[in-house]
């Protein structure tokens, strides 16, 4: 019989075995079942954090986070957990999963220790990523803020040695965060033990296998003792989730907590530009050098080389930028995501590197199925020996905050990839703008010096985001940039991007890999020795030293822009995002339209779009 989280020591009941696989609202009944008294007190849908029966150090810890009410996975996901079932939970990106889940195992361990004060790792929380598991460590410290000694946790996925490791695993930590390739390293050669294991976490479920832990995953398996409870969290479903479950849960709960948003309460704006190759780069510039959109951005591109490309390019004139890719240290990425969400940086080059994991979606199904059929020799490997870091992943699950907008500027091969990217932005009931970038078939190719493989079917991909987006009641408006008004830049634009070469990529790629593994190892131990100076060194600067300067670049001449000048601009700008969780109503939010002064179309208020001759399509 599998033992359950608070089912200790009574045998487990059968009917909480019994498997649940019903839509949210015949879920309610089964609260209503279980808490019938809370039930009579206190309106159904809105309990507090004490309501949830959380242990009351978190919920003091939660109040410290500013956390005024749980989100629907929280209200929903916390009680199952902490009656001890297994969950199979799908709720949308940045609806507030990791505290659904850090906080009933907390909550449990704490309940336990209250009794029985043996030390022994209770829970396995396993991640796709290495950023991830930074997260998810930072915020269980964050939850037992006020429970610190009694709660040890400890995440696998720093680069130290097995020695390293076993001592730090000596300390037989109670929650042990990790990736699953390093779970099954620790467990060989650093003393893991799950012997006792009462919780097993899988956060982004869905990705797990696509990583390449399929074997890692099993091996684990293969260790845990009986009546592990499992609690699985994923913003999308997918057939890995179904394998998964067969491995791990018994009989789990499954919570489809999809969401739809009403057009009013909508807070994430999408909109999609056709242009040329090279009217990308046009278009980005002017974005971000006439800073249309305010606010902090994140920026996906399809590759590394890209990346340090459109980084150079932004360099010519002026604009700073950080990148993340696999090729960086983790404690470079760890530490340019923390001080990008401590508001030092406006702008992160990203290259979803990913996104390719959940393949091409306009590659036929004949040629998949053929690929399926070919003997496992001549599939494709999962885990490549390259100097990329396969643990490496910026478009799931990480918690970029404030983010005001994402911009594909290379979209994605996949809707499913989309949907991650954007959930970047519009997070915890924030607002946000996502903007892609779509070359029409008939211009690909067209301009060779910045063409990329990946665009050529943007038209396709696109026409499944929209579907994907319809289906969650979403929609992704068109913008036409006027090319008219472009124009006056171009010039600057190509001047840039000649002197952006591959030779300066691949020398700024090199010199930047070579400094970041240098300064990633002093600051680690700088930074253990001064946390507080943690904008010692900033990732933005400049690597374009070996790039032509073009002085001139750097100022945007009044004449070139539009005759309504620069103020008119800079005012009221596309893109700018409000951050107060503005009442959409109050303020004429309309569907499709973002919310906020700058977005406000006809009436009184001005357009900042048709004061630079920016149209949506009629
Ligand atoms: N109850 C709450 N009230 C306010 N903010 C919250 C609450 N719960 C979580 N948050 C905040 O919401 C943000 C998103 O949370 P989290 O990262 O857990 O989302 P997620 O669902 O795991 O997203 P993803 O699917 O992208 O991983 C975080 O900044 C978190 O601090």
């Amino acid at each position: 019989m599998k033992r359950k989280l608070g089912q200790s020591e009574a045998p487990a009941s059968t009917p909480t075995e019994t498997p649940v696989t019903k839509p949210e609202h015949a879920e309610e009944a089964k609260f209503e079942q279980a808490e019938p008294k809370q039930e009579k007190k206190q309106p159904k849908q809105d309990p507090s954090f004490a309501e949830l029966g959380l242990d009351p150090r978190l919920v003091q810890a939660v109040a410290k986070q500013s956390f005024e009410k749980p989100t629907l996975v929280q209200r929903k996901a916390i009680p199952l957990a902490l009656q001890g079932q297994d969950v199979l939970c799908k709720a949308k990106t940045g609806s507030g999963k990791t505290a659904a889940y850090v906080l009933p195992l907390i909550s449990g361990i704490l309940k336990r220790k209250s009794t029985d004060p043996t030390s022994f790792t209770a829970a396995l929380i396993l991640v796709p990523t290495r950023e991830l598991a930074d997260q998810v460590f930072k915020a269980i410290e964050l939850f037992s803020a006020f429970c610190s000694k009694d709660i040890q946790a400890a995440k696998l996925t720093e680069n130290v040695s097995d020695v390293v490791q076993r001592s730090l695993l000596s300390n037989v930590p109670d929650i042990v965060v990790s990736t699953p390739s390093r779970a099954w390293h620790s467990i060989n050669a650093a003393g893991l033990s799950l012997e006792k294991l009462h919780y097993l976490v899988l956060d982004e479920a869905d990705l797990v296998l696509s990583y390449g832990y399929d074997e890692d995953m099993e091996n684990i398996s293969r260790t845990l003792p009986k009546g592990v409870q499992t609690i699985m969290m994923s913003a999308t479903l997918s057939a890995e989730l179904d394998t998964l479950k067969s491995i791990f849960c018994r009989n789990p709960t499954l919570l489809d907590l999809n969401e739809k948003m009403g057009a009013e309460d909508e807070k994430l704006s999408q909109f999609y530009v056709k242009c040329g190759e090279d009217d990308k780069w046009l278009i980005a510039y002017l974005i971000f050098k006439l800073r249309l959109i305010k606010g902090k951005c994140l920026i996906f591109v399809a590759d590394i080389d890209r990346s340090y490309r459109l980084k150079l390019f932004f360099e010519q004139f002026s604009i700073r930028s950080c990148i993340l890719n696999s090729e960086l240290p983790i404690n470079t990425r760890i530490k340019v995501i923390d001080e990008f969400n401590k508001g030092l940086y406006d702008i992160i080059i990203a290259s979803d590197e990913k996104s390719e994991i959940f393949g091409d979606e306009t590659a036929d199904e004949e040629t998949s199925k053929k690929q399926k059929d070919k003997p496992e020799s001549d599939q494709p490997k999962k885990k490549r020996k390259t100097q990329k870091d396969q643990e490496y992943g910026v478009s799931r699950g990480i918690d970029f905050r404030n983010l005001a907008a994402v911009v594909n500027f290379d979209l994605p091969t996949s809707a499913t990839s989309y949907q991650h990217r954007i959930g970047r932005t519009a997070r915890a009931g924030r607002t946000g703008m996502a903007l892609s970038f779509v070359i029409p078939k008939e211009l690909y190719g067209k301009h060779k010096p910045t063409s990329l493989r990946s665009c050529e079917n943007d038209e396709k991909i696109l026409a499944k985001i929209v579907k994907q987006q319809a289906k969650q009641e979403r929609t992704i408006e068109l913008y036409n940039f006027s090319k008219k008004e472009m124009e006056a830049f171009r010039y600057r634009m190509n001047d840039a991007l000649r002197a952006v070469t591959k030779v300066a990529v691949r020398e700024a790629r090199t010199k930047e890999l070579r400094q970041e593994l240098l300064r990633s190892e002093t600051l680690k131990r700088y930074f253990e020795e001064n946390p507080a100076e943690l904008s010692h060194l900033r990732h933005d600067g400049e690597l374009g030293r070996s790039t032509r300067t073009q002085a001139h670049l750097k100022h945007v001449p009044d004449y070139l822009l539009p005759k309504e000048g620069k103020k008119a601009l800079s005012s009221q700008e596309i893109g700018f995002v409000p951050f107060k969780n503005a009442d959409a109503k109050k303020r004429g939010h309309k569907r499709g339209k973002p919310s906020g002064r700058s977005f406000k179309v006809g009436g009184k208020k001005r357009d900042p779009l048709k004061t630079f001759k920016v149209r949506r399509k009629p």
